[in-house]
């Protein structure tokens, strides 16, 4: 089977422009079909904040009010998505911005209101495999941000992460794929406050007692929950590390097993 690259930039990156562009340069070399999904939470809170709107997080996710839906689909698939596009066309890499609504490739059901209600967040429901398959076939790169649609012309906020989780998943019916999570550290720290002290393998039973032992927190916890669910639905490699990694695979990060 064909090998595909599914890497995920998350806010931290995407606000040091000089990491970003340096992240664009190295991904562009990758040979072979590749996929880049985006966050940008920070930036959207930022711009919030500039609006005076206000901002909430529960677990890591958003509480998507209409006006913060507003904020976050200029700030996502506008702002960044756009920039990241145009930074990949200048080192020759034919990228293609999309959320989930364009060509129909993501589609997602608005979270029911339970204990919490999460307002226009969207859990996906189905990758359109097919569609993205095409737009590789044809050399081109697409570049997801963390927008889907209920089908219903509504849009959803997806966590970005969980995104690249799911594209992973849904490609592996037709390529062996690794997914990618890059952000600022070397990957899962046993100390937060020693940026070296990288946990090189992870898998199901050491997640519980991270958990348990609060040595993971905030976003670190569904992003584990997504490497995991990824590994779940045949995806062949999940890794966590800093963009060192796609210049060099043999640098120290971290490793998901199931
Ligand atoms: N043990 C840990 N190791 C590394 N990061 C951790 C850990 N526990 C919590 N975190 C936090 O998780 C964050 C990464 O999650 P998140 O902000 O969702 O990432 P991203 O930038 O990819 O969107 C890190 O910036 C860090 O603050
Ligand atoms: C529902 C939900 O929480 N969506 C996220 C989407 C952006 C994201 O995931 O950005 P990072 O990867 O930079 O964290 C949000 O609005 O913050």
């Amino acid at each position: 089977m064909k090998q595909l690259l599914v890497a995920k930039i998350g806010g931290n990156i995407i606000e040091d422009k000089d990491a970003l562009n340096q992240f664009l340069i190295d991904f562009s070399k990758i040979e072979g079909p590749k996929i880049l999904i985006h966050g940008g939470g920070k930036s959207a809170t930022q711009l919030s904040e500039k609006l005076g709107v206000k901002t909430e997080m529960i677990d890591g996710r958003r509480i998507t009010s209409a006006e913060n839906l507003d904020v976050v689909v200029m700030t996502y698939a506008g702002l960044i998505n756009k920039n990241i596009v145009a930074g990949l066309q200048k080192h020759g890499s034919p990228a293609l911005g999309l959320t989930g609504a364009d060509a129909n490739t993501i589609m997602a059901t608005k979270r029911p209101a339970q204990f919490v209600d999460y307002g226009f967040v969207g859990d996906v429901e189905k990758v359109n495999d097919k569609m993205i398959k095409g737009i590789l076939d044809m050399g081109i790169i697409p570049v997801f941000c963390a927008i889907t649609h209920d089908g219903n012309g509504q849009l959803l906020n997806t966590n970005a992460d969980t995104i690249a989780s799911e594209i992973a998943s849904a490609m592996s019916a037709h390529f062996e794929v690794s997914l990618f999570y890059c952000f600022e550290l070397k990957g899962v720290l046993e100390d937060i406050n020693n940026k070296d002290s990288v946990i090189e393998h992870i898998d199901l039973e050491k997640y519980a007692k991270l958990r348990d032992d609060q040595v993971i927190a905030d976003g670190m916890l569904p992003k584990l929950q997504n490497c995991f669910d990824a590994l779940q639905k045949n995806v062949a490699s999940v890794h966590i590390a800093n963009s060192e990694y796609i210049k060099d695979n043999t640098v120290k990060h971290t490793t998901l097993s199931l």
